[in-house]
């Protein structure tokens, strides 16, 4: 799939979402101008650090938040041409059961205790109906099968808390594909479960997304990312900085803060003091201004600096004022190789390389051998 004008044909498009929490001191602007496409069939990758609105972005979309204390206070997201915003929670629930699902970093959040896994993943198929005669046990035996349940059609009949984490996390994920939909939202679905059982989560999501399921992913995980998405967002503040094929951004981290991200990752891993907290943000200018080492006046009052083109790809772009036509990013751009998860200044490590089947042929600069 390319990473063209996903704009023509977006299937959920994103525009100034605005999400602000009423928290005991004060309002939190914890979505703060949010603006993305996500194509029929395409994989998107929101990437940034902890606290910095993924979750709650994805959340608004769908009317996951709770309100109170989290309003949903502008901007708009439309799904197949319909909003979503301002639908009533029956509205909003029907759209999640068909055509929207969500996977959550803790599976139990999906999962009903009181009912087999076999019941809980039928259900989404009675509603959306079968083929050819079959039932919707059938079919949900099938799809546990297909989630790599083993002896599905016995564990059918058992309840979430005989499963371990990762196969909850497998029975999640089925139940989240019964009805067949058409975006799937997964928050962090890897993040919970131990390393061995992440890895065949994701060769999992690999195969699924395939097809023409569209995944919006929030993840953490770089390798994720370079194994799954077309496209990454990166997110800090509330609001996205760069966007882009994840070829051009991994080779070409523009914007600081996406340097800054991907320059800390492998110490992160490793980290677990978190970062400071959220209330340093600024609330109008670049929301990165306060940690950028290229900070300058232009970066002060005003919206979040528009996004400027990178490279020649207007695809991949960068809310930064150096990249402004009468801006200077090149001492940016001299950064970019040192931070490069797939750069050659990084140790060579291919499971950072995007994966090149799912890349665009054309598009120069995605070598695994790199
Ligand atoms: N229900 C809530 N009440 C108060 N504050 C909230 C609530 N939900 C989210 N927040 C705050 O909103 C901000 C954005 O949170 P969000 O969960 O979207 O971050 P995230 O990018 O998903 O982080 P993580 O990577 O840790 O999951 C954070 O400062 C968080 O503390
Ligand atoms: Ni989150």
């Amino acid at each position: 799939m390319t990473a063209g004008n996903a704009h023509d044909d977006a299937l959920l498009s994103v525009r100034d979402l605005r999400t602000h929490i009423d928290t005991g001191d004060g309002r939190l602007h914890a979505v703060d101008g949010v603006s993305f496409d996500v194509a029929a069939g395409e994989t998107v990758c929101l990437v940034g650090e902890s606290g910095s609105g993924k979750s709650v972005t994805c959340e608004s979309i769908t009317g996951l938040v709770p309100s109170p204390p989290v309003n949903v206070v502008g901007g708009s997201a439309t799904f197949d041409g319909e909003s979503l915003l301002g639908r009533s929670d029956r509205e909003l629930r029907a759209v999640r059961g068909t055509r929207i699902a969500h996977v959550f970093q803790n599976p139990q959040r999906a999962l009903d205790p009181v009912y087999t896994v076999g019941e809980q993943v039928a259900e989404p198929v009675a509603i959306h109906g079968t083929q050819n005669g079959e039932t919707p046990r059938d079919r949900a035996v099938d799809l546990l099968r297909r989630v790599g349940i083993p002896r599905a059609s016995e564990r059918a009949d058992d309840y979430p808390h005989e499963f371990s984490g990762g196969m909850q996390q497998r029975v999640a994920i089925a139940i989240a594909l019964a009805a067949d939909p058409d975006l799937v939202i997964a928050d962090e679905p890897t993040t919970a479960v131990d390393v061995t059982v992440q890895a065949r989560l994701i060769d999992l999501f690999r195969e699924l997304t395939d097809d023409e399921t569209a995944l919006l992913l929030v993840t953490h995980d770089l390798r994720v990312t370079a194994s799954l998405a077309d496209r990454v967002l990166v997110m800090y503040g509330g609001t996205i900085l760069e966007r882009g094929p994840v070829g051009d951004v991994f080779s070409m981290p523009a914007h600081p803060y996406t340097q800054a991200l991907f320059g800390s990752y492998g110490e992160r891993q490793e980290s677990t003091d978190p970062r400071p907290a959220r209330g340093d943000v600024p609330t109008d200018g670049c929301r990165f201004r306060g940690e950028c080492p290229h900070a300058v006046d232009a970066c002060t009052g005003g919206d979040q600096p528009a996004f400027h083109p990178v490279e020649d790809d207007p695809a991949h772009a960068a809310s930064c004022v150096h990249y402004a036509p009468d801006g200077d990013s090149s001492s940016i751009r001299a950064a970019a190789a040192a931070s490069s998860p797939t750069g050659s200044e990084s140790p060579s490590d291919a499971s950072l390389s995007p994966d090149p089947t799912r890349s665009d042929d054309s598009r120069p600069g995605v070598d695994t051998d790199e």
